[in-house]
């Protein structure tokens, strides 16, 4: 029976520091290149939390941020394949240099999704930045601009990332106990 707390963790991958200082380091990496241009960060909820805050906290140049809630995988740790919009964004994005933000990507599916659908409102430039990169379990072709770390291919949870919406709150990213969600 999960617990919902710690226990149900197999393993810690990255804890609170490695995260918060991978964020600085790709903040840095940002703040350099977007230097003079119209940088808008959009988190992708709710996964991205954790990650959106601690790295606009780092960035030294002038930004703003936005939101859009998707969601694909519910309540399993398998994607659906549909990916939902549960809220588009407050702002225009035409003409503006957008940088998409979330916590992992996984077969790709949201963000394919969302390059298309983002793409078609004429932004000046489209990329990604995300924290965890599972390339292992890629199903679709995506360009990602800046990526923290490489992870395997487990179900991962803490730093925002969820199982039927538990484990969010972890400060560290941590291997989900296959008993948990193979049942
Ligand atoms: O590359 P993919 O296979 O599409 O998986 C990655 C997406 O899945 C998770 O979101 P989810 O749909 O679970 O919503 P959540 O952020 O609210 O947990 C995660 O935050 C990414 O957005
Ligand atoms: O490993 C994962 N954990 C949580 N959510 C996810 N969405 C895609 N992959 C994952
Ligand atoms: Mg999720």
């Amino acid at each position: 029976m999960p617990t919902y707390g710690k226990e149900d963790v197999k393993e810690v991958l990255y804890n609170a520091e490695q995260l918060k200082e991978k964020a600085k380091e790709l903040a840095r990496k940002i703040s350099d290149d977007y230097k003079g241009k119209d940088l808008i960060l959009i988190g992708i909820l709710k996964g991205s939390v954790m990650f959106m805050t601690d790295l606009i906290r780092e960035i030294s140049i002038p930004c703003h941020i936005d939101f859009m809630d998707v969601s694909s995988y519910g309540n399993s740790s398998e994607t659906s394949g549909v990916v939902r919009i549960l809220k588009d964004l407050d702002f225009e994005i035409k003409g503006k240099d957008v940088l998409i933000v979330e916590d992992i990507i996984d077969t790709g599916v949201t963000l394919k999704y969302l390059m298309k659908y983002l793409s078609s409102r004429n932004p000046n430039s489209l990329e990604i930045v995300c924290m965890l990169n599972k390339a292992e379990r890629r199903r679709v072709d995506i360009g990602v601009k800046y990526i923290g770390y490489e992870v395997p291919d487990y179900f991962l949870v803490g730093y925002g990332m969820d199982y039927a919406e538990n484990y969010r709150q972890f400060p560290y990213v941590g291997i989900l106990k296959e008993e948990i969600y193979k049942k």
